[in-house]
């Protein structure tokens, strides 16, 4: 077998301690535009110059720190393979959760707000499992927002995606469901200087604040852009679901609770707008 085969540069990479033999595969199959299986089947396929040098330097760029997603510009979100490049946060595994939670909480036939949709993955997993849904998102990135735009067409999504930061630019409506992943990272916080977070946008990461401002903007947004009874679900980091709750229900939000991650840690609170009594129904109501 020749020493620049698909198995042996596999073993020769992994057993240098280069790259994990994970992430070898995805920079080969990206490469080599073959999948898992190709690569054990026509293991002994030799590279072309050309596909060795290309491999050489993702593996070089993936040494480097950068995110394998942005290296072969996609990321499995919700069953979904999207789209991402590195104006977009690579959709986490830990927000499948706020989808689970949208698909739970949105009524049958009603609309959805995705604040800050990124590569659009909230918006996109909740319109492919229900197509009863009329799936609207935002985003002040026009570069993310045209991310999110190719993920909803690769994926024959009927998404209304709009520029804007938070409610300011959106029409004069309201929706049943708004849900929210937005930056909550505390500025200098070490982490933004550490792993896969340095590639990725900034604004998307912090609110170049407390972790909370963006929260506050939306809960109070969110009193009139829901409809009455409307939901508002919002991913948050580990330690914030107390302080999102206690603004929840400062904006007289009720049935106001956090819902756990498969580790036991509240991730996602939400609340509902409370329904204000009609002044017909309080005419009614006797002295
Ligand atoms: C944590 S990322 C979430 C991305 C995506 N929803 C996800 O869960 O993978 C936050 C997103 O909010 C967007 N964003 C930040 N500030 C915003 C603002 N003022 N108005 C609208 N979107 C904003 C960022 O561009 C980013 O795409």
């Amino acid at each position: 077998m020749s020493q620049h085969s698909i198995a042996n540069l596999l073993n020769s990479t992994t057993a240098a301690g280069t790259l994990p033999a994970l992430e070898t595969r995805l920079l080969m199959m990206h490469v080599l535009n073959k999948t898992r299986i190709q690569l054990i089947t026509q293991a002994d396929y030799e590279l072309s110059d050309s596909e060795l040098n290309a491999l050489q330097l993702l593996i070089d760029r993936r040494v480097q720190g950068e995110p394998i997603a942005y290296l072969i510009g996609q990321r499995e979100f919700f069953g979904l393979m999207l789209q991402v490049t590195p104006d977009v946060l690579i959709p986490r595994p830990d927000t499948e959760l706020l989808v689970e939670l949208g698909l739970q909480y949105a009524p049958p036939n009603s609309t959805v707000l995705d604040l800050g949709t990124g590569s659009g993955a909230i918006a996109i997993a909740l319109a492919h499992q229900r197509a009863d849904l009329q799936v609207w998102a935002c985003d002040i990135s026009q570069a993310a927002l045209a991310v999110a735009q190719n993920n909803a067409v690769t994926h024959q999504c009927k998404i209304t995606l709009l520029k804007s930061d938070w409610y300011a630019q959106l029409p004069d409506m309201q929706w049943q469901t708004i849900v929210s992943n937005p930056p909550y990272i505390v500025q200098h916080d070490p982490h933004l200087s550490q792993g896969d977070l340095r590639f990725e946008p900034i604004n998307a990461l912090t609110d170049h604040a407390d972790g909370l401002s963006a929260y506050r903007q939306l809960i109070a947004g969110a009193v009139s852009r829901l409809t009455e009874d409307g939901w508002l679900l919002l991913e948050h980091g580990y330690d914030q679901a107390q302080a999102v709750r206690a603004l929840l229900t400062e904006h007289q939000f009720i049935n106001v609770q956090s819902w756990c991650d498969i580790a036991g840690i509240e991730r996602v609170s939400v609340g509902q707008r409370h329904s204000i009594p009609s002044p017909t129904f309080l005419s009614k109501i006797p002295n």
